[in-house]
C-alpha cells in the first residue's frame, strides 16, 4: 500500500513575509501524517526560513527546491548545489519540470545529471513527465511521458528507486484549470508503472510513488487519489492558498 503524497509547488511565487504566514498555517494544521505526506517545495529564497517554521513546530511536513545543479559547486553563477540545499533542511528536489524544461530549455539528458547528482549526494527527488498539447493531440502522449522516465532514470540503479517520486504533469493541464481526466492520468500512471516494472521488477514498480499534477483542486483530488496508480498530486496554484491546499490535504482520502 503506498502513502499518498501531496505536495505543493510555489513556483515562483510569495515573498518572505508570504511564505513565513502560510507555512505558519500549514504547520499548525493537525495533519494525520500516518495517512498522507505533505511536503512544501518554495522558491530558493524561501526555503530556509520555511525550514525553520517546520522545526520548530516538529512537524513531518517535507521540505523540497525546485531544482538544483547537477555539478558539487565551482563557478556556476546563479546555481546552487545539492550541498546547500541539504544545507537548509531540504530533503529532495524537482527535476525537470515542465516549465524548466519549455521555458528554460532543461533536456531529458541535463534532468538525468541532476538526478545522478542528487542520488550520489543523498538527496531524494521528484522527477517531472508529461507531454505537451500537441504530443497529446499526436496521441504520442503515453509513449512520450514513458520515454521521459526512461531518460531521466538511465544508469539509476534499483536500490535508489525509493528516493525517486515520478511526478506526471500534463503541460496543457498546468495552471489552465484543465485537469486530466482520472481515466487519462491513470492510463498514463499505469502505462510509466509499467514501464518501472518492465526495467526494475514487479517489486519496485509496485512501491514507487506517482503522483499527479495539473490544475490539482480540493473538489478533484478524491477522484485522482482514488485511482489505482495515482498516488497522490504536485499542487501549484492550490498550493498558494491555505485554505485550498489544506482541504487538498484532508480530501485526499481512499
Ligand atoms: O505545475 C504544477 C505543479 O508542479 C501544477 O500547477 P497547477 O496546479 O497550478 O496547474
Amino acid at each position: 500500500m503506498r502513502k499518498p503524497f501531496i505536495a505543493g509547488n510555489w513556483k515562483m511565487n510569495l515573498t518572505l513575509d508570504m511564505a513565513q504566514e502560510l507555512t505558519d498555517k500549514i504547520a499548525a494544521e493537525n495533519i494525520d501524517f500516518n495517512r498522507v505526506g505533505v511536503a512544501l517545495i518554495p522558491s530558493y529564497t524561501n526555503l530556509y526560513p520555511v525550514y525553520k517554521i517546520l522545526k520548530s513546530t516538529g512537524t513531518e511536513i517535507r521540505l523540497g527546491s525546485q531544482n538544483v545543479h547537477f555539478e558539487k559547486n565551482g563557478a556556476y553563477t546563479g546555481e546552487v548545489s545539492v550541498e546547500m540545499l541539504k544545507s537548509v533542511g531540504c530533503t529532495f528536489a524537482l527535476l525537470g519540470h515542465s516549465e524548466r524544461r519549455n521555458i528554460l530549455g532543461e533536456t531529458d539528458e541535463l534532468i538525468n545529471k541532476k538526478l545522478h547528482s542528487c542520488i550520489d549526494q543523498g538527496l531524494d527527488a521528484i522527477v517531472c513527465v508529461g507531454e505537451t498539447l500537441n504530443e497529446r493531440e499526436a496521441h504520442i502522449h503515453k509513449e512520450q511521458t514513458v520515454s521521459q522516465v526512461g531518460k531521466a532514470l538511465k544508469g539509476i540503479e534499483k536500490k535508489f528507486l525509493n528516493n525517486i517520486i515520478i511526478a506526471y504533469e500534463p503541460v496543457w493541464a498546468i495552471g489552465t484549470g484543465k485537469t486530466a481526466g482520472k481515466e487519462d492520468a491513470e492510463e498514463i500512471h499505469s502505462a510509466v508503472r509499467d514501464f518501472i516494472k518492465s526495467k526494475y521488477g514487479e517489486e519496485a514498480a509496485s512501491e514507487i510513488k506517482i503522483i499527479y499534477g495539473g490544475s490539482v483542486k480540493p473538489e478533484n483530488i478524491k477522484e485522482l487519489i482514488n485511482m489505482e496508480n495515482i498516488d497522490g498530486a504536485l499542487v501549484g496554484g492550490a498550493s498558494l492558498k491555505f485554505e485550498s491546499f489544506s482541504k487538498i490535504i484532508q480530501n485526499c482520502t481512499i
